[in-house]
């Protein structure tokens, strides 16, 4: 199981300040979609450039010309891109044959606004993706929606991909995560929105580690 930390309200230089205070306790930083809409796929060389030990991840969260848009950002820098569930299968089958070309980038679905979760998980996790990521966005946080419910769905039917799961995880709703087991764990506001980040991303790392 591994930690990813969502960078979402920062610009660059804030971003890898942040990201210095908790390297040791995280395996992926996101570049998220915010910062990518003010800064460019920059955000992304910089970020990789300043932690090349990190994996980073695009959240270009692309929903058409999947190729292309999977071949701009490896050539930023990306480890893993993610393109929405909701995209027509061939936007994710070419984005998944570009990250194979540009040899070993990851393909992650964000099933954000999918009604079926299940057919849709199935049938993503049919076309080659390597994660599938259940994800709350911050508009249904705001109505007190939380992704755990539907992390369990979707663990259930997948066969292939590795799963994760994004929206509002804090330090102290992580365990009821960890339980459901999956691949990865996103963390925007439950770090980043802390005055201790250090002292939280650590903890969180090591209930991670515990969950393997
Ligand atoms: O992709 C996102 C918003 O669309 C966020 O990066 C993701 O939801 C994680 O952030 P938080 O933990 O603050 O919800």
């Amino acid at each position: 199981m591994e930690l990813q930390l969502a960078l979402d309200l920062v610009n660059i230089p804030e971003g890898i300040a942040l990201v210095k205070e908790v390297e040791t306790f995280i395996d992926v930083v996101e570049i998220g979609t915010p910062i990518i809409i003010n800064e460019g796929l920059h955000a992304v060389k910089a970020m990789k450039e300043a932690f090349p030990n990190l994996k980073v991840l695009a959240d270009l969260k692309v929903m058409d010309a999947g190729g292309y848009e999977v071949m701009k950002a490896s050539e930023a820098g990306a480890d893993i891109v993610t393109i929405l569930a909701v995209a027509e299968d061939a936007t994710i089958r070419g984005a998944v044959e570009e990250a194979r070309k540009q040899g070993g980038k990851k393909i992650l679905v964000d099933m954000i606004g999918v009604k079926n979760l299940e057919q849709r998980a199935k049938e993503v996790d049919s076309l080659g993706v390597d994660y599938i990521c259940v994800h709350t966005g911050y508009d249904l946080q705001a109505e007190g929606e939380s992704p755990f419910e539907a992390l369990k769905t979707v663990k259930g039917v997948v066969k292939h991909a590795k799963t994760a799961v994004a929206g509002g995880i804090k330090l102290g709703t992580l365990p009821e995560v960890i339980a459901a087991k999956p691949d990865l764990v996103i963390v925007g506001g439950g770090i980043t929105g802390e005055d201790n980040k250090q002292t939280v991303a650590a903890q969180m790392q090591q209930l991670v580690k515990q969950g393997v």
